[in-house]
Formats: structure tokens, sequence, C-alpha cells
């Protein structure tokens, strides 16, 4: 058996886990609520659908898991807007530039805008209609707590003993969560410094569920 020091724990590289790489659910019996994941984005590619349902294929072993795609849709909070061209322009924190048509016999330019705060407050409302009253809400977001694998199983085991009939995951749109969805999160957590795409998160996520309960049940993935 080779012994090496990993982050100031003595660890086995075979079987023995390090103290340090447990949860303290590791092979305890743990309640494995259903997980619903309310993931909000353009249409999902299909390498990435592929992966999905490869992870919740190796999930079916511990939970359920149900994906529900909110589609997040700018035109639906977009308008048009004439601006003469010798006014100032209008400010991007409330306004995001779709399009830009200029005609040149006028001295207007036709700009289609949506409006940022719409779009957050319109996809906000839509996954709180996804959220039931005996859920228990994880908000993934690059702002929150730093996690690692073991909390992770930390955050599903402690779930279970919550009362809790399901845990609902949220990955936000791209102007990130809504402010009713931020109040009613019981954990938010971040799954890297790094700001990821809606479909990656969701990829990290599944994969960091599926580590969790190798954790837990103390199977051989997680080393
Ligand atoms: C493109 S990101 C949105 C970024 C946006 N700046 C924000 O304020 O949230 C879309 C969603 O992916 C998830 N996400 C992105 N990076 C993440 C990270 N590092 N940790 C956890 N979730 C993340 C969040 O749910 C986020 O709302």
């Amino acid at each position: 058996m080779i012994i090496s020091i990993q982050s100031g724990h003595f660890c086995a590289k075979e079987r023995t886990p390090s103290p340090g790489r447990r949860s303290k659910y590791s092979g305890q019996s743990v309640r494995p609520l259903p997980v619903r994941i309310l993931t909000v984005g353009k249409r999902r590619s299909p390498g990435v659908q592929l992966l999905v349902e490869e992870y919740k294929e190796k999930l079916k072993h511990y939970c359920s898991v149900e994906d529900v795609q909110i589609r997040s849709n700018p035109k639906n909070t977009s308008h048009l807007v004439y601006q003469h061209l010798t006014d100032g322009f209008i400010p991007f924190n409330m306004y995001h530039l779709i399009s830009c048509f200029s005609d040149k016999f006028s001295s207007c330019i036709l700009i289609q805008c949506s409006n940022v705060k719409a779009q957050i407050e319109g996809e906000d409302m839509v996954a709180m209609q996804n959220i039931r009253s005996e859920d228990w809400v994880i908000l993934l977001d690059e702002h929150g707590s730093d996690i690692g694998s073991e909390q992770m199983a930390d955050l599903v085991g402690d779930a279970g003993n919550t009362g809790s009939s399901t845990i609902a995951f949220c990955i936000g749109g791209p102007y990130g969560h809504g402010q009713q969805l931020r109040h009613r999160a019981n954990v938010t957590i971040k799954l890297s410094s790094l700001v990821l795409n809606h479909q990656i998160a969701l990829l990290v996520l599944l994969e960091q569920l599926y580590r969790a309960w190798t954790i837990i049940k103390g199977q051989k993935y997680h080393h």
C-alpha cells in the first residue's frame, strides 16, 4: 500500500479512504430524496443531452431525477425603440441590444432591445411555479458557498433529514437568478470559482450528485 500526503491528510492510495475524503454520512443510511433540477436556458445541445441521460441512468440506482427545462426567451421581453442618432445611448445595465437597424434616409436607428430585468423576472416567475412548498431548494450560483464533493454528500444527506419531499436544484439563465428564487432558496452553493454555461453547470451538478451518492455508500468512485 502506498501512503502519500494530500492536503494535509495521510491518504492510502488504495482502498482505505482518508477521513478528509469522507462525508458525515459515509456508510450511513440516508433517506434518498427525489431530485428535481430546474435549468433556465436556450435549447440544450444533443451532446449535453446524451451526458444528461447517462448520469440520470447512473443516478437511478440512488434517487430519481426529474429534469425540468425552462426556456429563456429574451424575445418575450424585447421591444423596439427608435433612438435619434444624436441622442445618448440606452444604459446597458437595463437593456441588452439584440439588433440594430439603421436607415440611411433617416436620422434615427431602430433598436430591438430586451429588458434584462424583465427577462430575469419572467424566468424567476416560471422557476417559482416549479417549486413546491415542501421542496428543499438548493440554488446554484457563482457567488454561493464554496463546497467540496464531501460537503455535497453532506447536503444530500442533510436534505433527507429536513422533512422535505424533494431536493430542487436551480440553475439560472444567462443573467442569473431572480429575487423570489433567491429568497426561497434554503442553500446557495457554487460549483467552481469559474462562471459556467448553464449546460456545463448541469453536467457538473449531475456528476457531483453521482459522486455524492458513491461517497455516502462508500463505493470506489471517489478517491
Ligand atoms: C451563465 S450562468 C449566469 C451568470 C450570471 N453572471 C449570474 O449572475 O448568475 C447561468 C447559471 O449557471 C449556474 N452557474 C454558472 N456558474 C456557476 C458556478 N461557478 N457555480 C454554480 N453555478 C453556476 C448558475 O445557476 C447561473 O445562474
